[in-house]
């Protein structure tokens, strides 16, 4: 059993790594002051350090709290860390506290419109977890935490849509639908109809889609939580963990010259977009289901340099694939919300397009047993580890702080549709099974990152 002395040993290994390339390359260290680095380098030595610290000092910290306060202290606090930021968001404190200057505690109050004493209760919280500080007597001023969702739109969908919807509707009521459903894998099985009568229950996207009492980000009324969960999608797209630009490491763009690409469940084209600056030859095809709403957000939000390279059509993913032989059939994160009939029937309609011969698909999902970074000397599937670009091919990886994520996605998706992310076997059943012709060439997932690319094609 590992001991304090060791993990703080480790600890210390890991820091130095980090510390030497930072000094190295006469970076910036990383603060809570607000100008502070968002995230440390994304080279792969770094990455794999920084996994390992996480792991590390969250294991520590959990020793120091001790089995004794561990559970007391987390039933008690770690609800008011949620109910802390739906307040920070809500009354949107990011934007009222100014970037470079504090603020008193009255002019604060007066600006949210939320009562002082109140207000200090809610910030005295936010404080224990790094999102603001007092840096004198009756002031509030940014972190780098709550620095990063200043103005920030995505980052308050990103909260809200966790805080308001998945938690009350979802998560909070699983515990309710399993007793009632068991294992279902039914969309219809979750929180919101538990008391349905019959015929009444609602998927999850007709819930997004119908209520029309609200407004989010530019869309007024039918739609809003549409809107504002697929900036939630942005929110996390663009972050570490997840990030869209691990897409161009994970595979070689460049190798398939001029070509088009078909991103099917493309939400606002913001993958399609990423790929597309930095490959001048690819044509991309954004699929979305229709929206009255869509065409002119979609238009407006995308890059004008990319207008005419990157197109919206609208699609309903399982009916016919109207572009046939398209050189890349792409999808992110869309089969994982599928059980396995529906995702087969998507599948097909993809294999119906392809022309064997030039066709493939990618298909960027959680592979659950992808695991976190192995050592860099390892081999998988009887490949080198490729350690500068700091990618490997997932499966076989050890548990930690990625898998943790995924553990968490994996639930996202059981919460509100029943779904489920797959292993590396459950993939390749699951694409056998749609069409024996489906080879998986290879299974990408990069440092730091959760989720992998998965490159198939048909092979008689
Ligand atoms: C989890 S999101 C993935 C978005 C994007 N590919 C990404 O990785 O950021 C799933 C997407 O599928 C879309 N979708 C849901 N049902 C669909 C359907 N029947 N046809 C096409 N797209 C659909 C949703 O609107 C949503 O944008």
């Amino acid at each position: 059993m590992v001991t304090l002395a060791e993990l703080a040993s480790d600890i210390q290994s890991h820091v130095k790594v980090i510390d030497s390339y930072l000094t190295e390359h006469d970076l910036p260290q990383p603060t809570f002051a607000p100008d502070s680095p968002r995230e440390l380098p994304l080279d792969a030595s770094v990455q794999r350090a920084r996994m390992l610290l996480i792991e590390t000092a969250m294991a520590l910290s959990n020793l120091a709290i001790g089995a004794a306060d561990n559970l007391r202290w987390h039933c008690m606090n770690n609800k008011f860390d949620d109910m802390t930021l739906h307040f920070l968001a809500r009354y949107n404190i990011f934007d009222a506290v100014p970037r470079d200057e504090p603020i008193s505690y009255a002019d604060l109050s007066k600006k949210v419109g939320l009562a002082e004493h109140r207000l200090r209760r809610i910030m005295s919280m936010a404080y224990t977890q790094h999102y603001f500080c007092t840096p004198k007597p009756g002031y509030v001023a940014h972190t780098s935490n709550s620095a990063m969702a200043i103005g920030d739109p995505l980052a308050l969908a990103w909260i809200l849509h966790n805080i308001e919807e998945v938690q009350p509707w979802y998560s909070n009521k699983l515990v309710d639908a399993t007793m009632k459903w068991g294992d279902s894998v039914d969309p219809k099985h979750t929180g919101p109809n538990l008391n349905a009568k019959p015929g009444e229950e609602r998927l999850f996207y007709e819930i997004m889609e119908e209520d029309d009492q609200g407004e989010w980000n530019g869309v007024k009324g039918k739609g809003f939580r549409l809107w504002r969960l697929y900036d939630t999608d942005k929110f996390f797209g663009t972050g570490g963990a997840i990030k869209g630009t691990k897409l161009l490491q994970a595979f070689d763009w460049g190798k398939l010259g001029k070509a088009t690409v078909v991103d099917i469940g493309g939400i606002t084209g913001l993958l399609s977009s990423t790929v597309a600056l930095a490959h001048p030859d690819l044509t991309f095809i954004v699929q979305e289901k229709n929206q009255p709403w869509y065409e002119k957000q979609f238009y407006e939000q995308l890059p004008p340099q990319l207008k005419g390279r990157v197109s919206y059509m609208p699609h309903d993913k399982y009916a016919e694939q109207p572009v046939k032989g398209a050189d890349v059939y792409f999808m992110s994160t869309v089969l994982h919300k599928e059980p396995d009939e529906k995702a087969i029937t998507i599948l097909r309609r993809c294999v119906e397009a392809m022309d064997p011969k030039k066709s493939r698909l990618l298909t960027r999902d959680i592979v659950m047993d992808g695991g976190d970074p192995p050592p860099e000397d390892a081999v998988v599937n009887g490949r080198a580890i490729n350690s500068k670009e700091g990618s490997y091919e997932a499966g076989l990886g050890p548990t930690g702080v990625i898998t943790r994520l995924n553990i968490g996605i994996d639930f996202q998706v059981l919460a509100v549709v029943n779904g489920f992310e797959r292993t590396r076997a459950e993939w390749i059943t699951l694409f056998k099974k749609a069409d024996p012709r489906f080879v998986l060439k290879a299974c990408i997932q990069t440092v730091g990152n959760c989720a992998a690319l998965m490159e198939w094609v048909l092979e008689e």
